[in-house]
């Protein structure tokens, strides 16, 4: 397999040694700061993407949207873990259709993470039946973490959303107001070098239920996100995401 990594920084890093260790080829390494001998070219071009089998893009919020639809017009199966551009979401993901193109996004690409977030899921199921049982999502990162909230926290906030009738909004922003019983809180708390943990808490009056995930390292989202790139590099044509990947 022949890799384009865009974005060679805490996760670009990690793919390229990873990457390498499977005995696959990196042919571009791609990020503004050429301060590295590995990185090949500043910004993104059919030329330097030409011999890339598949991209896997951890870059950065701000650039997630134009390389996802540079990919999309090239025609470069394309791995995106780059977090912080959720509104966008439909608009990309129809424009990814419209171009018949391969495109595999994941806010988390951990295995763990997606079994958390069908755990959280059935939870939320089993929630919904109970009116006096509340639900906060939050999330810790390490003090380098661009956006916020973070990708994962947005996913988990969805599978709530869906099964838990009574949550109507999100609400990821610092509250200097009452919060309304239909809006879903998530909060987020940068400090030190924490690599990702998340936290759903059901609380009632009588008692709290708390679901945790926390990754002990970036090597379960780099490995996952190896795994997408095999899996999209395979022909498939359309914007998927991990849970089209794990059948479920
Ligand atoms: N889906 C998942 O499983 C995971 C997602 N992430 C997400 O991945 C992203 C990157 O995380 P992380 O590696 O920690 O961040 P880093 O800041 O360590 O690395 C991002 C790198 O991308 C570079 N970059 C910025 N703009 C571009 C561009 N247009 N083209 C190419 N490279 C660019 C940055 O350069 P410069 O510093 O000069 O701006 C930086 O070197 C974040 O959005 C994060 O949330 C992280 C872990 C897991
Ligand atoms: O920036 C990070 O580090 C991470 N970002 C992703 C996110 O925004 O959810 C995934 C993981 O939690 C680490």
């Amino acid at each position: 397999m022949r890799i384009g990594i865009v974005g060679y920084g805490r996760m670009g890093h990690l793919i390229e040694s990873l990457a390498r260790q499977k005995g696959w080829k990196v042919v571009a390494i791609i990020d503004p700061v050429m301060d590295s001998p590995s990185v090949t070219a500043r910004t993104l071009s059919a030329s330097a993407m030409k011999e890339c089998d598949v991209v896997v893009d951890f870059s950065s919020p701000e650039s997630a949207v134009d390389n996802i639809l540079f990919y999309a017009r090239e025609d470069i199966p394309a791995v995106i873990g780059t977090t912080g551009w959720h509104e966008r979401l439909d608009e990309v993901r129809a424009q990814v259709d419209e171009n018949r193109a391969a495109i595999i996004y994941s806010g988390n690409f951990s295995i763990g993470v997606h079994l958390f977030v069908s755990i959280v899921r059935h939870a939320a199921r089993l929630i919904d039946g109970f009116d006096d049982y509340d639900a906060l999502v939050s999330e810790l990162h390490h003090a380098g973490k661009a956006d916020s909230p973070s990708g994962t926290a947005l996913m988990i906030a969805t599978a709530i959303m869906d099964n838990v009738k009574r949550k109507k909004h999100v609400e990821t922003g610092r509250l200097d107001r009452m919060r309304a019983a239909d809006e879903l809180h998530v909060v987020s708390g940068r400090v030190g070098s924490v690599p990702g943990t998340h936290t759903v808490i059901f609380d009632s009056p009588a008692d709290t239920l708390e679901l945790t995930h926390r990754a002990r390292s970036r090597e379960g989202f780099a490995y996952g996100a190896l795994a997408a790139a095999q899996w999209i590099a395979d022909g498939r044509k359309g914007f998927f995401t991990l849970d089209d990947m794990m059948g479920a």
